[in-house]
């Protein structure tokens, strides 16, 4: 996208191979092959070669490369270069979102995110796709927000069928994109085990709420959850098994082991680790997450598929708005008496 916008471009990657096939003949054989990279994209395997004179650092590997990549760049990365993480997680252990990971290994840099409905394989077919920017806002950011480190990164990627909007709700961005792996999975789940569009409709409801308390609880904005980043990423991402996440539920709902998933590939699927590191957060915060905990249990602790989702089903009935704080047992709960 920034090379498209007409911007220099230089692309760190791990593998020499790689690198020499995509300066040789902007195509990159691992990723995306049939797709042309627009064309003076450099690629090095050299991290202090790709960080020079840079204005802006886009880092894009999973979650759990996050840290170590960051160790990798700290020495090479100009002074107060602002740095935008695109992995959509939580690191283990730590419970820190990704920001935090990297402001831990990049001191002294701003650090923020871009997130929202981006299927890698539409983007670059120049499908209209839009996302957001997120960054901290100082004081001189709100006063001239046209110089801020989001504006300045969504000018310099926004280009004909590429839109970014500027967001200062780090956290509140980077949850949305954690947790809408997790739903999405969820949603694979169901749909796989049979069933169908009500069920879909109503986890996509389920989850924003868990992501709008979740992000609350952390001191950011219910607003986000109605963004690009929160109901974009969430509806592209629960709708079709184009998404990892929804493609490995709907595999695990179909009965398919988890070893024979993907046919045996390994696949990023970030909700898959993500869904412990969620849960985890968000016990620490006191949150509940229903759905969230049940693909948990599936996926981590052996629970069955079928009577996960019909507890979660029978939890109590609520009230909406959920601010009303109401609850009611569910006829069908466990020990409850069932009606006529
Ligand atoms: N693919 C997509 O459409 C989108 C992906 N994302 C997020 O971007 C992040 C990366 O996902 P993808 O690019 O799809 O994954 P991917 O598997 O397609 O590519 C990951 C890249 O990171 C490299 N990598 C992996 N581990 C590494 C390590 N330890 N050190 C250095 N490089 C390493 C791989 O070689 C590869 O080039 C994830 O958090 C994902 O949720 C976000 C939006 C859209
Ligand atoms: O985050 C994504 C699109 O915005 C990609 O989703 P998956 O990782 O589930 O493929």
């Amino acid at each position: 996208m920034a090379r498209r916008a007409g911007r220099d471009v230089r692309l760190w990657v791990r593998d020499e191979a790689i690198a020499e096939a995509i300066n040789a003949t902007s195509h990159n054989p691992a990723y995306l092959p049939d797709i042309p990279l627009p064309e003076g994209i450099a690629a090095t395997t050299d991290m202090a070669d790709a960080l020079r004179e840079t204005d802006v650092v886009l880092l894009v590997v999973p979650s759990a490369a996050v840290r170590e990549i960051c160790a990798q760049a700290a020495p090479h990365l100009p002074k107060g270069v602002p740095v935008a993480l695109c992995a959509k997680g939580i690191e283990e252990g730590s419970g820190y979102l990704m920001t935090q990971v990297a402001e831990e290994e990049l001191p002294g840099h701003p650090v923020g995110v871009l997130s929202g409905p981006t299927f890698a394989a539409e983007a670059v077919k120049r499908h209209p796709t839009a996302a957001t920017v997120a960054f901290p806002f100082g004081r001189d950011d709100r006063l001239a927000p046209e110089k801020s480190p989001a504006a300045r990164l969504s000018v310099t990627l926004s280009g004909l069928n590429f839109r970014t909007h500027i967001s200062d709700d780090v956290a509140g961005v980077e949850i949305c994109g954690a947790v809408k792996n997790v739903i999405a999975i969820a949603c694979g789940m169901m749909s796989g085990a049979g069933f169908a569009e009500n069920t879909r409709a109503a986890l996509i409801t389920l989850g924003l709420q868990e992501m709008r308390t979740l992000i609350g609880a952390l001191g950011g904005r219910d607003e986000t959850v109605m963004g690009l980043a929160g109901l974009g990423d969430l509806s592209l991402t629960c709708s079709s098994t184009t998404s990892r996440n929804m493609a490995l539920g709907t595999q695990l709902g179909q009965g398919i082991p988890r070893a024979e998933c993907f046919e045996g590939r390994p696949v990023v699927v970030e909700g898959e680790l993500n869904a412990i590191n969620v849960c985890d957060l968000a016990a620490r915060l006191g949150v509940a997450m229903p759905v969230t905990e049940t693909v948990r249990a599936i996926l981590h602790d052996g629970a069955d598929l079928q009577a996960s989702f019909a507890a979660l089903w029978a939890r109590p009935l609520l009230a909406e708005p959920d601010t009303m704080a109401l609850a009611f047992t569910h006829p069908m709960a466990e020990g409850s008496e069932v009606p006529e």
